[in-house]
């Protein structure tokens, strides 16, 4: 798709407000386009569409970078604040794969509202030609719950996906490839509409430590961050190898110290950090990568988890990284073509904007790139596609990952208010 030519030079505003408490709130009920980029309380929501970009195929990353550039170069940012997320900032996604007719999305919402260690902001967007401002902020009526009638298979049913995960597990024991992440999605019916603020709100009361997103429609909660780039810094937290939680606190430790030492869940997780360190290592003057993980308790399940961390020798844009990254070996596999070809292959779907990055970017490039997991796609105002998947190593079980993907499941159908399957 041809870029646009010319865009609107876009003035842009950051001030300092008092705390406006809970931030979803804030979301007008008739919001058009509304985004979110919450963790613990802090993040920011924004609604409406100062600018914003589509782009396809290989160069989806490429071309929306290009864009944002020009949108930076020639926009007027005044801002009395400093922080994450304030100033001038794009929200995108973008698909999985290059053949998804998904591509990708880098959208400037015209309003914001933030907040990091206690402080807080408003930024506003306009074109130099509408320069209305915001209207006052206003905590908006609780959102209504979807009235949910049908929880249906999409691509593969339950046993077929076992079975796609039997074929996987041969095909890596025949020595083809060593890792294959495998996703299957569900479909969830409602009689009402789906309200993006009714999923937010339960979302990041329910998994406060992870990044409760909303970008364009795909909605979620994720524990992974593919990379944060902060002021010539660059983290990203790997994460593979899941244990179901059980509920009873006791038990749930001594699986953490099983899901430590399981050599299935090790080799898993090695390959997903090897990926994202040799990705990131070209653009680094120095790196830590720890030798063993630790284990990530989240209210659903435990993940093993390694918190990467490198010195930016070059100004690569957040953007650019999280290009560079996907797809790593946690939503892939190893080596990466293979395991591509073989997805494409056994999933029979079109993964869409689920594990592909989703986060934010700076005029400074700086910005956060989660993965797209635990979510959801809007895909009528009614119904949405929810997604999950698992990585296959040579001693994965078809039965065992079933019953992990529906754990992955459990956030967004506890968030619409079917319960888990
Ligand atoms: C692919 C997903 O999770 C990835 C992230 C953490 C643990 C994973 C695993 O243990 O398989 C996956 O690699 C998903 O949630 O859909």
């Amino acid at each position: 798709m041809p870029l646009p030519q010319s865009h609107p030079a876009l003035v842009v505003r950051s001030v300092r407000i008092p705390d406006p408490g809970d931030l979803v709130s804030l979301i007008p009920a008739d919001a058009e386009a509304p985004v979110c980029w919450l963790r613990e309380g802090d993040g920011f929501v924004g609604w409406g569409t100062a600018t914003a970009i589509q782009t396809q195929g290989t160069s989806r990353f490429a071309d929306a970078e290009q864009w944002w550039r020009g949108i930076v170069k020639d926009a007027v940012v005044r801002s009395q604040v400093d922080l994450p997320g304030s100033g001038l900032i794009a929200v995108g996604s973008f698909a999985f794969a290059a053949a998804s007719e998904a591509g990708g999305v880098l959208h400037v919402p015209a309003t914001v509202v933030g907040r990091q260690h206690g402080v807080a902001w408003i930024t506003t967007v306009s074109t130099a030609a509408d320069l209305s401002g915001a209207a006052p902020l206003e905590a908006s009526e609780c959102p209504d719950a979807p009235t949910i009638s049908e929880v249906g298979n999409g691509a593969l049913s339950g046993s077929e996906w076992m079975a796609a995960v039997g074929t996987a597990v041969e095909r890596i024991q025949s020595g083809a490839l060593d890792k294959v992440v495998m996703a299957r999605d569900v479909v969830v019916r409602s009689e009402t509409p789906i309200d993006p603020r009714y999923l937010l709100r339960n979302l990041s009361d329910s998994y406060p430590n992870t990044w409760t997103y909303s970008v364009d429609g795909l909605i979620g909660a994720t524990p992974e961050m593919l990379l944060r780039r902060q002021k010539g810094l660059v983290t990203s937290r790997v994460l593979a190898g899941t244990i179901r939680r059980t509920g009873d606190d006791e038990h749930d430790l001594a699986l953490a110290g099983s899901l430590a030492r399981s050599s299935k869940d090790l080799e898993e997780h090695e390959y997903a950090v090897r990926s994202v360190a040799d990705a990131l290592s070209p653009h680094c003057s120095s790196m830590n990568v720890p030798e063993s993980p630790f284990v990530l308790h989240l209210p659903n399940v435990m993940h093993l988890a390694t918190d990467v961390a490198g010195v930016l020798h070059e100004d690569v844009s957040s953007l650019s990284l999280a290009a560079s990254l996907h797809p790593s070996a946690a939503v892939c596999g190893t080596p990466t073509l293979a395991a591509r070809d073989l997805i494409a292959e056994l999933e029979l779907m079109d993964r869409g904007r689920y594990a592909g990055p989703v986060g934010w970017l700076d005029a400074a490039g700086d910005g956060e790139w989660g993965i797209a997991l635990r979510c959801g796609e809007l895909e009528t105002p009614s119904q949405m596609r929810l997604f999950a998947g698992c990585g296959i190593v040579a001693g994965s079980e078809p039965e065992s990952e079933l019953g992990e993907s529906d754990a992955k499941l459990v956030p967004m159908r506890q968030a619409l208010g079917c319960g888990p399957s």
